[in-house]
């Protein structure tokens, strides 16, 4: 297959094509699960700060509504698009499946490079997309739920949510309109860095299977694997932090002006503030620098993380990528025709629809919070912790001994809130992988990870929409 002229939405479609082949659904279901339900197109004007006016090209796409509302990031960059955003949009379904979480999938895009605009601007660039998204009535609790992607985080969240409570005065759930929002602003502790985490955690369960990594010629175990990491931005850097605290070895990081490389692991902190500082990676102490940026894709390695923007890895270069393993923390980095060049090299890729999954999860229980008015926690902390202390007081009543105040603390301590979270998502993450792997077992004939991740992500969603019927 020829795989530059394919488009991203093109490669996501080949992806769905190939996996409904091991599914038994009929032709009209698979086909009504593939289309994108809605897309909303627009453009709006916005002043710029010197008085002239420019006029934005944005789009929010609800690819389905097999479970509402629909749920998806909003993303701002220079090359978003119609396709790119419905390809996304698809994507989102299928890995609200995958995680468990009961949305339908959906994706925003305002065409702008951030880099070019102030503050000021891109409040009032976010609070007129929320108004257009409100007139048509596609942004809600129970509707549509945007939340942050490349290129906007909590900042533009809180404006949204603003935005939307603001022409919705007297909603009781309107924070739940939208999710990924700063704590004092109704979000959730531990949004911040799901998605990393969640890469983190996929990646730990994964590297535990014995059979897998025996067939991939890897050892078990996250410590000691050599990383590289494209892309140092929310999901990128939390990955790259979590594998790193693992004992994993950062070898590489690739990031917009170039890439750095140092064979005994670059501080991914160090990293980052230096970039702060300098406004760049290049000058990093102790690295070398790559004469390309996506130079570091070829570096020798066991786990590459692309956690930039789609379509890096292709037919063009998929032959070069030495790591044993890709993992998908992007939304689409590798192309379909990629995936069949590095499944014929063994090489295992752990598609996004899975490996992503962490940063949805938690928006799930940021909404459910919202929905339910109180923090996790809140509740049962202090009788939790009253019931162990006097569990504790009867064993060492019995037993005559006395438990030391380390071991008393831990045994005592009453869940927080960022204890839920961390846990439902490391639960989300490892039941997602060895579900996808019992759909592979299941079918030897499967090619690759992510065909078995489709299986069952179009499981689930026609299991949804049969069970529906169609109206009227
Ligand atoms: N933020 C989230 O919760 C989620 C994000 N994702 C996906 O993860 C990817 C990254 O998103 P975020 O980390 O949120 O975005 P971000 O905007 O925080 O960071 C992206 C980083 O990639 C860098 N970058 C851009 N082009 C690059 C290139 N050619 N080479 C190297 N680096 C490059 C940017 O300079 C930036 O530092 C996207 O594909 C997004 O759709 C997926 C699931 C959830
Ligand atoms: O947190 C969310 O609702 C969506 C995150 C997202 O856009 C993604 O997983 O690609």
């Amino acid at each position: 297959m020829k795989d530059n002229e394919q488009g991203f939405m093109q490669s996501v479609g080949n992806c769905f094509d190939k996996a409904a082949e091991f599914t038994n659904w009929p032709p009209g279901i698979l086909a009504q699960i593939k289309a994108c339900n809605a897309v909303y197109s627009i453009k709006f004007p916005i002043r710029r700060d010197n008085g002239q006016i420019e006029v934005i090209e944005a789009y929010r796409a609800q690819h389905s509504q097999h479970k509402t509302p629909s749920k998806g990031g909003i993303r701002f960059a220079a090359e978003v698009n119609q396709d790119e955003v419905v390809a996304l949009a698809s994507l989102m379904t299928y890995k609200c499946a995958i995680a468990n979480v009961p949305f339908g999938g959906g994706k925003g895009g305002i065409k702008i490079d951030p880099k070019r605009y102030s503050v000021d601007e891109l409040e009032r660039i976010t609070r007129r997309y929320t108004a257009e998204l409100v007139r048509k009535n596609f942004i809600g609790p129970g509707i549509d739920v945007p939340a942050p992607d490349y290129g906007t985080g909590a900042r533009e969240m809180a404006w949204m949510a603003d935005t939307y409570q603001g022409l919705h005065p007297g909603e009781i759930n309107a924070l739940g309109a939208v999710t990924g929002k700063p704590l004092a602003q109704g979000g959730v502790r531990g949004r911040k860095e799901a998605t990393g985490l969640g890469v983190f955690y996929g990646l730990q369960e994964i590297c535990r299977m014995p059979a897998v990594m025996e067939r991939i010629g890897l050892a078990p175990g996250i410590a000691g694997k050599k990383v590289v990491v494209q892309g140092l931005g929310n999901v990128g850097y939390h990955a790259a932090k979590y594998l790193q605290h693992a004992g994993a070895i950062i070898v590489a990081i690739a990031e917009y002006e170039g890439a750095i490389y140092n064979e005994d692991g670059l501080d991914v902190d160090a990293v980052v503030a230096h970039r702060n500082a300098t406004r760049s990676i290049l000058s990093f102490p102790s690295a070398r620098h790559f004469h390309k940026s996506t130079d570091a894709l070829e570096y020798p390695c066991d786990i590459l993380i692309p956690a930039a923007l789609e379509m890096v890895i292709t037919a063009g270069n998929a032959h070069r990528i030495p790591a044993k393993i890709i993992a998908e923390a992007a939304n689409g980095p590798v192309s379909s025709a990629a995936d069949e060049i590095l499944a014929r090299k063994g090489t295992l890729v752990v598609p996004d629809i899975y490996l992503n999954a962490g940063g949805v999860t938690v928006s799930y229980f940021e909404w459910l919070k919202n929905l339910s008015h109180v923090r996790y926690g809140r509740i049962e902390k202090r009788f939790t912790e009253h019931m162990n202390n006097r569990m504790l007081e009867q064993m060492e009543e019995l037993t005559g001994k006395q438990i030391g105040t380390n071991a008393r603390q831990s045994i005592l301590h009453g869940a927080n809130e960022i204890d839920l979270v961390y846990s439902g998502l490391e639960e989300t993450m490892i039941a997602g992988a060895r579900e996808i792997m019992d759909a592979w077992e299941a079918h030897p004939a499967i090619p690759d990870m992510r065909t078995a991740a489709f299986v069952v992500a179009i499981n689930k969603v026609a299991t949804a929409y049969s069970e529906l019927g169609i109206f009227p």
